[in-house]
């Protein structure tokens, strides 16, 4: 795992925004995994700038989300399917029919996450997983005690997690759906690169966990661990509780010119 700590998430944005210009660049039908929450605004905040300044173009490149909430109607401002058409799909150039989400509006649920995990090996595999992480250690949505290996799949969602997304629901932790349809750790793991971004206080606890805790579903995210090419970019509150943030300091400072995000 690369830890690269950065003084504020506008650095972090841009670092990861670059490595995914780059890639699109060379691999015009990339396949980008998009995740939802505050986290990853600012690279897509990058991404619409580079579109806008003529330095990349989506329009053979992929995208498919993390997951979706169940049972929100199709208008609803936070279905996450239309969270991320807002906040980057419709302003840069993708192809209609090329960015996708889970359907946790399916009258089978695990059939559409069967469905989902097929779409993504027919485009290809996911190149590049942009994702967040919960306070709980929660990767898209697998809560602890989530399966290591399992495919995308119905997970209820803990009180923690609701509480945390209550925000984007009036505060009103009772608009928040129970369940969810989430790739699984599995699906996340066969993506050739992961990049994992936080920052604030509020996530150090889960980001110690990440890097320095042991293997376990007590704390989904740490089966990155065993991923060898994720990438996790934190700001200094998120890093605080680091034994080894020293070090990591000064593996990034002294990278060698091919290590990169
Ligand atoms: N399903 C999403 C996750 O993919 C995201 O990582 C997490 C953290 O969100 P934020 O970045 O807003 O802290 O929120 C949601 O629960």
């Amino acid at each position: 795992m690369r830890v690269i700590i950065q003084p504020d998430g506008d650095t972090i944005a841009a670092l990861v925004a670059e490595s995914i210009v780059d890639l699109v660049n060379e691999k015009p039908n990339a396949v980008l995994g998009f995740a939802t929450g505050s986290s990853p605004l600012g690279i897509y905040r990058e991404l619409i700038k580079a579109y806008r300044e003529g330095r990349v173009s989506f329009k053979d490149a992929w995208g498919f989300q993390l997951d979706e909430y169940v049972g929100l109607p199709a208008d609803h401002p936070e279905l996450y399917r239309n969270v991320i058409n807002r906040d980057i799909e419709s302003q840069v150039d993708f192809a209609e029919g090329r960015v996708h989400a889970p359907n946790g509006n399916s009258e089978d649920l695990q059939s559409a996450g069967d469905e989902y995990d097929a779409m993504i090996a027919d485009a290809g595999g996911v190149d590049f997983q942009i994702l967040g992480i919960g306070t709980d250690g929660h990767i898209a949505f697998n809560e602890p005690g989530s399966s290591f290996t399992q495919g995308t799949h119905v997970e209820t969602l803990t009180p923690q997690t609701r509480e945390d997304n209550a925000r984007f629901f009036g505060g009103d932790i009772s608009r928040v759906p129970t369940h969810c349809l989430t790739q699984g750790l599995g699906t996340i793991m066969e993506a050739r690169k992961v990049a994992l971004v936080a920052t604030g206080e509020g996530k150090a606890e889960a980001i110690a966990e990440l890097i320095e805790g042991p293997v376990s579903a007590r704390w989904p995210a740490t089966i990155l661990q065993h991923h060898p090419d994720a990438t996790v970019l934190i700001d200094e509150a998120a890093a605080s509780k680091l034994e080894m943030q020293d070090f990591y300091r000064f593996a990034w400072e002294n990278r060698l010119p091919w290590q990169t995000v």
